[in-house]
């Protein structure tokens, strides 16, 4: 077994992350951007490692800590990771210097994963406990009509987003979900502003 890999772990500590998760088109997108909108000094996301190429235009460290499989491997045994998965054939991780970095700079870290995410950072021997919050939409026809409405997805992807939600939305409700709150997002002015003061504080 590879020893955990040793990361000052202080400035997390003292400016607690908050893990955001929810289904695709719950609203989470929309929630961060008003909040980051409101209150340009006070978050941050990290830059997550992955295995892909970088694209035109993408510096290494800016958008992404491009690294090679083994590098990544290397991470993911030592625990460097504080949640990682594979999409398309690449690797991708959160890693626990990268939201240190964050906090460092005296920002509260927001990370916005899935539930298998969720799960990994939960569970995670050496990471600071997060703060869990999940944005539900009202029901499952209100999500499919945001996600149709978005017109970012094709049939085939929505279809698959939808199925994703069930699961996602079953974990959230299941014993063993992490989530200190769930919000639902119907209104959006109302469920903003419970955002605002889970994440921020009443008195803001
Ligand atoms: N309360 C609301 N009422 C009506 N429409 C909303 C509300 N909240 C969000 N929407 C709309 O729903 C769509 C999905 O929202 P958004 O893109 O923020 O979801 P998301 O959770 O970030 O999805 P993904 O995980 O795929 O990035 C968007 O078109 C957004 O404008």
């Amino acid at each position: 077994m590879a020893p955990t890999v040793p990361v000052d772990t202080s400035a997390i500590a003292a400016h607690r992350p908050i893990v955001i998760s929810g289904p695709s088109g719950s609203g989470k997108s929309t929630m961060l951007k008003r909040l980051f909108d409101e209150y340009p000094d006070r978050f941050g996301f990290s830059v997550s490692h992955t295995t892909r190429s970088p694209r035109a235009g993408e510096e290494n460290g800016r958008e992404y800590h491009f690294v090679t499989q083994d590098e990544f491997q290397e991470l993911v045994d030592k625990k460097g990771f504080v949640e990682h998965a594979q999409f398309g054939g690449n690797c991708y991780g959160t890693s626990i210097k990268a939201v240190e970095d964050i906090a460092a700079q005296g920002r509260v870290c927001i990370l916005d994963i899935e539930m298998e995410g969720v799960k990994q950072v939960a569970n995670h021997p050496t990471f600071p406990r997060p703060r869990f919050l999940f944005l539900s939409p009202p029901s499952k026809g209100v999500l499919e009509q945001r996600l149709r409405g978005r017109g970012t997805d094709k049939e085939e992807a929505i279809i698959k987003r939808l199925k994703q939600a069930e699961a996602e939305m079953d974990f959230a409700n299941s014993p063993e979900a992490p989530h200190e709150k769930i919000i639902v997002n119907d209104d959006l002015e109302r469920a903003y502003k419970e955002v605002k003061e889970f994440i921020v504080g009443a008195d803001a």
